[in-house]
Formats: structure tokens, C-alpha cells, sequence
């Protein structure tokens, strides 16, 4: 039930196919109970007067109940189809983005690769299973109650025989649940690794090959694939035991159905006819138990999916508040504390105001913390850090940040991640209002002239941004961000892939616009170190508090 509850939202988005989807299936229905009972009345009325009417009416009736047949399988199939597709996708999506609104540091131990297999596979299991069956389960219910009853009304004491084999179903299915559900959660964490390690290969395609580990790397693969294959192997073993019972199920009914059935007939308390309807019942009943078997088996693999998804969707999302704010004058940072550890602070009782008009700059060692310092006031690390940090006065936490960074922050990173598009898509990249014209000046300002790719700003760039250079893409980050004209500037390690010329029209562009901005730089560069206003040192602040 649970699982139905956590689809429900997804799949009734869909409200008419799925209506279009239940009717059909219940034509469907009716006419594989129904034509068991007219064929096995035809056959015994062909047996007790030979008339040609009767063989006239069987025939149209089987043939309009099979061209019923054939239109209502189709439209079942198609809409289920548009139902399962949609509703998968749309869970999918949304366990994303409940993903992308978690805290940073959630993604910095997860594997891109394995979680999108994981959530995709996950997604398909469910509405699948939850589809198929949630109609399945009334109609196979309804269809052992109406078969057992005719079947009953025909011959009592057959039915009769048959009836303990439900408690055998029952028995096998509380066995097994429990091996089924471990196996089976064992099994798709394994392939999603394995998954994962193969897009890795494809990933890391430049590492590969620059340091030819080869060999290295399709050992990882291999090892990653035994483990992948020891899980499938256990889950098929168990899988098999447990169909098997269901297979041993049938064919003690047919043993049954037959032994007893020609005693009946040979007794003459069932006429040919009736005895090919309970045939034809019975195979309907066992079907129905196996579904209900084979149901216990893919509950469990549903409630492994249903699982995951719900360990995902538990995970805490990040603080972000609800204040919306249009400018940034001051950020203010009063004992600001940070660790990734809980025990050693990166950022230690930190104190500092930013002010409009001011170009800062953040500078020490690697590791000394200059990156978690940017990701902290930016709001990434709302979660985890103490003290207090204000933005205007107004505390970061209380703070729409995804509305801020949207609008009123700029970012460039020390590896710029470009997506998989042109430059000017690039560029534009995050910004609802721009003028086009502009993204080529943008870029010219920066040193970049974009008439060099053969399709100016629609040149594609591709995957990793191969086709174009360290510095080019530099550029292109920080043209997204001067477009964007925000209030804060955030440039991280701006000058690492810029040669000489470049930085100087970087630094011109900065002094240009620094009037009414916060612009903060993290830098190893000692040239740009001119153009500062304040430092802020952080292997002297980190001493500091250190010594303190
Ligand atoms: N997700 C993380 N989990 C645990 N520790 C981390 C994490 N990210 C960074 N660190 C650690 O925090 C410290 C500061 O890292 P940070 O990236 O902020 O340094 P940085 O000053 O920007 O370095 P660099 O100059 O090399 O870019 C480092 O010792 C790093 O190992």
C-alpha cells in the first residue's frame, strides 16, 4: 500500500489514459472469462443437436469477441505505454531535484553515474510495477471468485480438490520474501556501480590514454563485473527456487484437474463441454495463483526500488531561506566557523566585512581554505557552519540564495564546467535578460575573438569542452559572468589559464565596473595583487586564530 501511495501523485497526472488504460483492460477481461463458458456450451450443444444455427451464432460471436480483443490489447498496450514513460520520467526528475537541492557536500562522496542509473532503474521498476498491477490484483481476485464459483456450479467436488492449493502459494511466498528482497537490493547496487565504473572509463578517457593505464583501468572493470555477476548469480538461484515452486504448483492442479475430472466424466456427472470450461478455468485459476506468487517476488523487487527512492527523497535538503534581496552593499562574517570533519576548522572564527566598491582579494596555500571560504558565503555550506553571516543585515540563512546567485552573483571557477552547446549558449548561460549584441563584445573585451571558430558564437562545443582551449574556456566563463552584470563578482583562480595580455584587459574590465560591485578574487597570482583593495590572507588568518 505504501508503495501505491508514494506513485499515486505521479501516475494520476495521467488521469485519462489511465482511464482509457483501466477500460480496455476490463473489456479485455471479460471477454477471456467469457469465452471459455461459450466455447465449452457450444461444444456441448454441437454434441446434443447438430443444428447450423448454433455453428452461425458461435462463429460471429468468436469473431466480433476477437476483433474486440485485438483493439482493446492494443489500446491497453499503448496506453500503458504513455502512462509508464511519463509518470517514470516525471519521478525520475523529481528525485533530481530533490538531489540538486541537497547539501554540496552530499554529491562530493556520490558518483554522477551511479546515481543516475540508480534513480532511473528505480524510477521504471516502480510505476511499472505499481501499473501492472494495481488493476491486476482486483481483476485476478475478481476472476478466482467468478471462475471458482461457475466452476463450482458445474462440478462441486473437483473444485472442492482444488481449493488447498492456495495455502501452498502463501507458504512459498512467506519463505522466500525475505531472501528475494536482499538479493535483489544487492543485486541492483551492484550493476549501478558496475555501471558507473564504465562510464568512468569513457569519462576518463584523456587520463587513460595520457598515462596509458590501459590495463589498470580494464582490471577495474573486470573486478567491478565479478562482483556484479557473484550478485546476479545468488539472485537467479533464488529467483529459480522460488519460480520453480510455482511451476510444482501447476502441474499438481493438472494432475488433479485430470485424475478427478475423467472420473467425473466416466461417472457421468460432467458432460465433455463443462469439463473443457474447468480445464479452461482452472488454467485461469492457476494463473491466477501463479500471478499472485510471482507478485510476491516483484513486491519485493519493487519495495527494494521504493527504498531507494525513499533514501534519496529522506535526505535532508540544504537551508535556503525565503528573503528575496535586489542589491548586495555589505556581507558581514562574525565567528564564523567551518570544518568538513567536525573536528579541525577550516575556516576558524572568522570575522570580515565586504563592502560595495571594493575589490578583495583571498589569497594563501593550497589547502589554506580559499575555495570553502567562496562556497561558505555563497551559501553551499548553509548546513554545516556556525557563527553568523549576513547579507545586508539579513542573515544568509534566511536568505532565497538560489534566487540571489541567480540573479544578483557571478561566479567564475577555477575549472569552469561549460555545457554541451554553442558559445553563445555558453555564455548566456543562467541569464534571462541580455542583449546579443553584447556577448560579442563581452567576449573581444576579455582577449577572445570569437570570428576564429568557423561558426562565431554558434560553434559547438563538446563534451569536456575538447575542441577548445584552458584559456578559451576560462574566457568564456567570465564573459557569462560580465554579461550577467551582477552586483557580486566571485572569480576563482581567474588568471591561472590567462596569458599576460589577457590578464591585463581582466584587470581593465575589473577597475571599470568595481564602482558598484563586491568583487572577490582567489588568487596565486602576485600581478593581479595591484588591483586589490583589501587581502585577505588566509594562511595569516588561519595562524592567527591558531596562535589565539
Ligand atoms: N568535500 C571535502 N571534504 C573534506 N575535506 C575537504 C573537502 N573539500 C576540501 N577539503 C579540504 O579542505 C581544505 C581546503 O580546501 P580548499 O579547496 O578550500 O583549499 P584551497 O585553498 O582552495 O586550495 P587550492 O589553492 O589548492 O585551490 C583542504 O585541506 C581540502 O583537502
Amino acid at each position: 500500500m505504501k508503495i501505491f501511495k508514494f506513485v499515486k501523485e505521479y501516475i494520476f497526472k495521467y488521469k485519462i489514459q489511465l482511464f482509457i488504460f483501466l477500460i480496455f483492460s476490463i473489456i479485455s477481461w471479460i471477454i477471456s472469462i467469457g469465452l471459455p463458458y461459450i466455447t465449452g456450451n457450444y461444444i456441448d450443444s454441437l454434441m446434443n443437436f447438430q443444428n447450423r444455427q448454433t455453428i452461425i451464432d458461435f462463429t460471429i460471436k468468436i469473431l466480433l469477441m476477437g476483433i474486440i480483443n485485438i483493439i482493446s490489447s492494443f489500446v491497453v498496450s499503448y496506453s500503458y505505454v504513455k502512462v509508464q514513460t511519463k509518470s517514470a520520467i516525471e519521478l525520475n526528475f523529481k528525485a533530481l531535484e530533490h538531489i540538486s537541492k541537497m547539501p554540496i557536500l552530499y554529491f562530493k562522496n556520490l558518483d554522477s553515474a551511479y546515481l543516475n542509473q540508480r534513480i532511473n532503474s528505480d524510477s521504471n521498476t516502480l510505476i511499472s510495477f505499481v501499473l501492472s498491477n494495481f488493476l491486476d490484483i482486483l481483476i485476478r481476485a475478481l476472476t478466482l471468485i467468478i471462475v471458482f464459483y461457475i466452476s463450482f456450479k458445474i462440478n462441486r467436488k473437483l473444485t472442492m480438490i482444488l481449493i488447498p492449493l492456495i495455502p501452498l502459494y502463501l507458504a512459498i511466498y512467506f519463505i522466500f520474501k525475505k531472501p528475494l528482497f536482499k538479493s535483489g537490493y544487492e543485486l541492483k547496487e551492484k550493476q549501478n556501480k558496475f555501471f558507473s565504473k564504465m562510464n568512468e572509463q569513457l569519462y576518463n578517457i584523456n587520463l587513460i590514454k595520457l598515462n596509458s593505464t590501459f590495463e589498470e583501468s580494464q582490471k577495474q572493470l573486470r573486478t567491478s563485473f565479478s562482483t556484479m555477476f557473484e550478485s546476479l548469480l545468488k539472485y537467479t538461484r533464488i529467483s529459480y527456487i522460488f519460480s520453480s515452486s510455482d511451476s510444482m504448483t501447476m502441474i499438481i492442479s493438472q494432475i488433479i484437474i485430470f485424475f478427478f475430472g475423467g472420473m467425473e466424466i466416466i461417472n457421468e456427472n460432467l458432460t465433455i463441454g463443462q469439463f473443457t470450461i474447468i480445464i479452461s478455468y482452472f488454467s485461469m485459476i492457476m494463473g491466477c495463483i501463479s500471478y499472485y506468487l510471482n507478485l510476491g517476488k516483484s513486491y519485493q523487487d519493487a519495495l527494494v526500488s521504493y527504498n531507494r527512492l525513499e533514501e534519496i527523497l529522506n535526505e535532508t535538503k540544504e537551508i535556503n531561506g525565503d528573503k528575496r534581496i535586489n542589491s548586495i552593499d555589505t556581507i558581514v562574517l562574525k565567528e564564523v566557523c567551518f570544518s568538513y570533519d567536525d573536528t579541525n576548522n577550516i575556516i576558524d572564527n572568522f570575522n570580515y566585512t565586504f563592502k560595495k566598491g571594493n575589490i578583495y582579494g583571498i589569497i594563501g596555500q593550497n589547502g589554506t581554505g580559499k575555495s570553502t571560504f567562496i562556497n561558505l558565503i555563497l551559501g553551499l555550506f548553509n548546513n554545516y557552519y556556525k557563527g553568523k553571516i549576513y547579507y545586508n543585515s539579513i542573515e544568509l540563512k534566511k536568505l532565497d540564495m538560489y534566487h540571489i546567485r541567480k540573479r544578483i552573483i557571478g561566479i567564475s571557477e577555477q575549472e569552469p564546467a561549460l555545457i554541451n552547446d554553442t558559445i553563445g549558449k555558453n555564455v548566456t548561460y543562467g541569464i534571462d535578460i541580455y542583449n546579443y549584441d553584447d556577448i560579442e563584445e563581452v567576449l573581444k573585451s576579455l582577449n577572445l575573438d570569437i570570428n576564429k571558430f568557423q561558426d562565431g558564437l554558434n560553434t559547438n562545443i563538446y563534451e569536456a569542452a575538447n575542441n577548445i582551449s584552458g584559456g578559451e574556456k576560462l574566457k568564456i566563463s567570465l564573459a557569462r559572468t560580465f554579461l550577467k552584470n551582477p552586483d557580486m563578482i566571485i572569480l576563482d583562480e581567474p588568471t591561472s589559464a590567462l596569458d599576460v595580455n589577457s590578464i591585463e584587459k581582466l584587470e581593465f574590465i575589473l577597475k571599470e565596473i568595481k564602482k558598484d560591485k563586491i568583487i572577490i578574487i582567489v588568487t596565486h597570482n602576485r600581478d593581479i595583487l595591484d588591483i586589490l583593495d583589501e587581502i585577505i590572507d588566509l594562511n595569516v588568518v588561519n595562524s592567527l586564530n591558531c596562535e589565539a
